[in-house]
């Protein structure tokens, strides 16, 4: 059997256990997608808990499989919560993923950030490119929560955003996932290039959002890379799978239905990714 090959069984037999086991899932999101985000849960058999306030956030983390926290429409509330929340995943081994929305455009989210990053260790940060470099220091040309059109990667620019994403990496002892047209996922040494996907899921709101619990979910069952990847996948292929839709509303139900009933066949046949 090929690397391909085995690393696509780890994969299935990931999405597998969640399908079964149903972990509950802990989410503190932004009400822009917090809806999206609880049915992409619930499409990979996990359950999702939305809790936000700071007096019961700690109490749901410790009952949970995994959390997912995110920045985008951030408030006072929300990041005591997060903060609250990712301590307490950080001390009971709980896996955590971060979704850094908005740091390339808001100095308060990038001192958050770091703070949080610092403090709760998550084991993901993902952001699109411009938020991975506002996050690393280094000039970006985020356009609000949205990646700025000369950070996108391409042939050109790939290695050394590569470069960019592995430091970072070591330097959290984290994953780090960096969307956009490729997605990149690197834990600072094998780098994962995933190229499904379609530009239909830049044209809904909160596809981001919705991979990040996405990630959620699937690190919960204890596999950080692999789990990370599946997500990464499934968000791509699903993707793929919708966007023959109307438009942009069909386009979001189909997205949800193809979460919920994709084939391990037809993840085996999409699947298109490289390890470099
Ligand atoms: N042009 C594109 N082609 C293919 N896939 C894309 C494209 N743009 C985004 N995606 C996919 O959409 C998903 C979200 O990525 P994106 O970079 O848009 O995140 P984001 O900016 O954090 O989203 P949001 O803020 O809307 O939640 C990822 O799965 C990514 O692979
Ligand atoms: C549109 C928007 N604004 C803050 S969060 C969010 C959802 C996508 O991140």
């Amino acid at each position: 059997m090929t690397k391909q090959g085995l690393i696509t069984d780890k994969l299935l037999e990931i999405r597998r256990k969640i399908k079964v086991e149903k972990p509950l899932i802990h989410c503190i999101t932004n009400p822009i997608s917090i809806n999206d985000c609880a049915n992409m849960v619930l499409a990979t058999g996990g359950k999702p808990i939305m809790a936000q306030h700071p007096l019961e956030v700690g109490e749901i983390t410790r009952t949970s499989k995994a959390l997912g926290v995110n920045l985008g429409n951030i408030t006072d509330i929300r990041m005591e919560s997060m903060m609250i929340s990712g301590k307490t995943a950080y001390e009971n081994k709980i896996p955590q993923a971060i979704d850094i929305v908005g740091v390339g455009c808001s100095k308060l989210r990038l001192n958050y950030a770091r703070e949080f990053i610092t403090q709760c260790r998550p084991n993901v940060i993902k952001g699109n490119v411009s938020e991975i470099k506002a996050l690393w220091g280094i000039e970006n040309n985020a356009k609000g929560i949205d990646v700025g059109a000369s950070d996108i990667i391409t042939k050109e620019n790939y290695k050394e955003n590569i470069e960019i994403l592995k430091s970072l990496s070591l330097k959290t002892n984290a994953i780090i996932v960096a969307t956009g047209k490729i997605d990149i996922i690197t834990d600072g040494v094998k780098t994962y290039l995933v190229s499904n996907g379609c530009e239909m899921l830049s044209m809904i709101t909160g596809t981001g959002c919705m991979l990040n619990v996405l990630i959620a979910s699937y690190i919960s069952s204890g596999s950080i890379l692999e789990g990370t990847i599946l997500a990464v996948v499934l968000m791509g292929i699903c993707g793929e799978l919708s966007k023959d839709a109307k438009g942009t509303g069909s386009f979001r139900t189909e997205l949800l239905d193809n979460m919920y009933s994709i084939s391990p066949d037809t993840i085996k046949e999409k699947i298109k990714y490289k390890l470099i």
